[in-house]
């Protein structure tokens, strides 16, 4: 990327510095690449058949998905397999010319929200069609202008990948490039700091020094290693489900030697150190970074980024007005990092060593099992439900297979015509059961003459779908009436003479049907002799009729 230099902050009256109202938009004032809006998916290719070409090692082609890590030591873009979900293989085979101008993108994600955007990118949320887990997928804007400028953007990845181990960076899943863009799945995060800081605006002390705490320890393994940040603010912050606070975007993050080097790009000009003017990047202007954002987060303070003000503030003179509100202790550590004087600045490790964050340190090492057990206890409730709705759906099944076993019902095939219903296209509405895999069918056959013992553990339960289609259409239509079907619990007694009877009768007279004609008064037109008994259940009135098994 093109190095861009700063323009000298203009002298300029600027006492409004408290935090506009959010309005939904996050206005950044800051000295990037312009933003270009883009389209990702608009890319025609009408040659290309992508599910062929996924994994492909043979093209330097953009349009091919690769996967980029830099796991091995060295970036494996062009070898690597893609890993696309078993699910996207499916549907990248099964599904015609459709999926064949999917992106990789769109086929192994559903895209639910747009979560943020930066200068380099936009975040959404989406779900993985896999584990229908969801994600965050950071989108490039820009097309790689080059292989300088691809190189640059898949630096982040090998940032992201060092330092995704780490509690308090990060989670980052797999990156691919496609299109001239780079796509990066990570873990999905409740929310960036300055989302949360227009939302809940007071923000409590307690709280200012644990964000500390863990932004602090973020930094210190990028610092450890040699590295510098180059981006630190609110934005650029993410708080998990747990509360804990996350660096991300490591897009500009260098090497301390390179980066005095002409190789840095500054940051946001509200958060830089004021030596970042003179062209000196170091492990302190990121400490700076860190302190003015945890005084923009303590007072609710709206950075400049510009005019009298910002040099105040890089003098190290803070507004009374605002700095008055939080605690000495919280001030000093603030105006500590805050040092104009780079080689007067705190480091992480002294910070870390602060008596506060020292306590705060050693009550979370004694904290650290009850942690973890609420954790494990919450991910086991999720394992635990998931396991519950698989038993109740094997539970059905078994059910199922043991009424099948006695005979109690038939499923209905898609051959058969149902008969409850004369309409063959309503009686079987293109089943539920087809669409949600592993729940077992609703729509069944009670074969009439069956022997059921037991009233109360009548299937009726399940047959839900059916009472409904029925009681919905109230007194039967002409049509209905000639094919209404004995779905009735009949007593066990009734039916082993009723068979009797009925196997008797079959070898004497004509084949009877089973059904029960209606006649025009709602009453049933069959031969009386056919209706053993009648009953009420549910406020439905039943029959027991002498049917044909066959
Ligand atoms: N994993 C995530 N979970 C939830 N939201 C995220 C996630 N990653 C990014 N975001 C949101 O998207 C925004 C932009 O992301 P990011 O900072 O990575 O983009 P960028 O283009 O590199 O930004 P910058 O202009 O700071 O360089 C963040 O401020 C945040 O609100
Ligand atoms: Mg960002």
């Amino acid at each position: 990327m093109d190095k861009q230099r700063l323009p000298m902050p203009e002298i300029i009256n600027d006492d409004k510095h408290r935090h506009k109202q959010f309005n939904g938009h996050f206005d950044s004032n800051r000295f990037r690449p312009p933003k270009v809006k883009t389209r990702y998916i608009a890319v025609e290719n009408n040659n290309l058949n992508r599910s062929q070409s996924f994994g492909s090692c043979s093209a330097n082609n953009s349009q091919i998905a690769h996967a980029i890590s830099f796991r091995g030591g060295s970036e494996c873009s062009d070898a690597g397999i893609l890993p696309t979900s078993p699910s996207a293989a499916a549907a990248s085979s099964s599904m015609s010319t459709m999926s064949c101008n999917m992106s990789h993108f769109e086929q192994c994600f559903e895209r639910l929200t747009k979560l943020g955007e930066g200068s380099f990118g936009e975040v959404f949320q989406v779900r993985d069609r896999s584990d229908s887990r969801l994600y965050a997928v950071k989108i490039s804007k820009q097309l790689f202008r080059g292989e300088q400028y691809r190189a640059e953007r898949l630096e982040e990845v090998r940032r992201y990948e060092e330092f995704s181990g780490h509690e308090n960076c990060i989670r980052f899943i797999r990156a691919w490039e496609q299109y001239d863009r780079l796509f990066m799945q990570m873990e999905l995060c409740r929310e960036s700091l300055e989302q949360y800081l227009y939302r809940c605006r007071h923000i409590p002390e307690d709280r200012i020094w644990h964000i500390l705490l863990d932004l602090l320890r973020g930094l210190k393994s990028l610092h450890d290693r040699n590295l510098i940040h180059l981006d630190i603010k609110l934005e650029n912050v993410l708080i998990d489900d747990d509360d804990t606070c996350k660096l991300a975007d490591f897009g500009l993050v260098i090497d301390v030697d390179k980066a005095n080097n002409h190789q840095a790009t500054e940051g946001d000009s509200r958060y830089m150190a004021p030596e970042i003017l003179q062209g000196h990047f170091s492990k302190a202007a990121d400490i700076f970074s860190l302190g003015i954002a945890m005084l923009e987060l303590s007072c609710y303070m709206d950075l400049p980024s510009n005019g009298p003000l910002w040099h105040e503030l890089r003098q190290g003179k803070l507004p009374e007005e605002f700095i008055s509100k939080i605690s000495v202790e919280l001030q000093q550590v603030i105006k500590w990092m805050m040092s104009p004087d780079p080689r007067q600045r705190a480091t992480t490790e002294q910070l870390l060593a602060h008596p506060r964050l020292a306590r705060m340190q050693k009550q979370e090492k004694s904290m650290v099992t009850l942690k973890l057990l609420s954790k494990c206890f919450r991910r086991s409730r999720r394992a635990f439900w998931l396991k519950m709705c698989n038993l109740k759906t094997a539970a059905y099944r078994c059910l199922f297979y043991l009424l099948e076993i006695l005979h109690l019902y038939k499923p209905i095939t898609s051959s058969q015509t149902p008969m409850y219903n004369g309409n063959t296209a309503t009686a079987a509405p293109s089943s539920p059961s087809t669409s949600v895999a592993g729940v077992p069918r609703l729509e069944f056959q009670l074969v009439g003459s069956t022997p059921i013992g037991n009233r109360d553990c009548y299937i009726s339960d399940f047959l839900l779908a059916m009472d409904m289609d029925l009681s919905q259409h109230g007194t039967p239509t002409a049509c209905e009436r000639e094919n209404l079907v004995n779905s009735t619990p009949i007593n066990h007694n009734h039916l082993t003479a009723n068979r009797q009877r009925s196997s008797s009768a079959r070898k004497t007279q004509p084949e009877k049907s089973n059904l029960l004609s209606v006649d025009e008064n709602g009453s049933f037109a069959t031969s009386p002799s056919k209706v053993l008994e009648t009953s009420s259940f549910r406020g439905k009135k039943l029959f027991t009729v002498d049917v044909d098994e066959e």
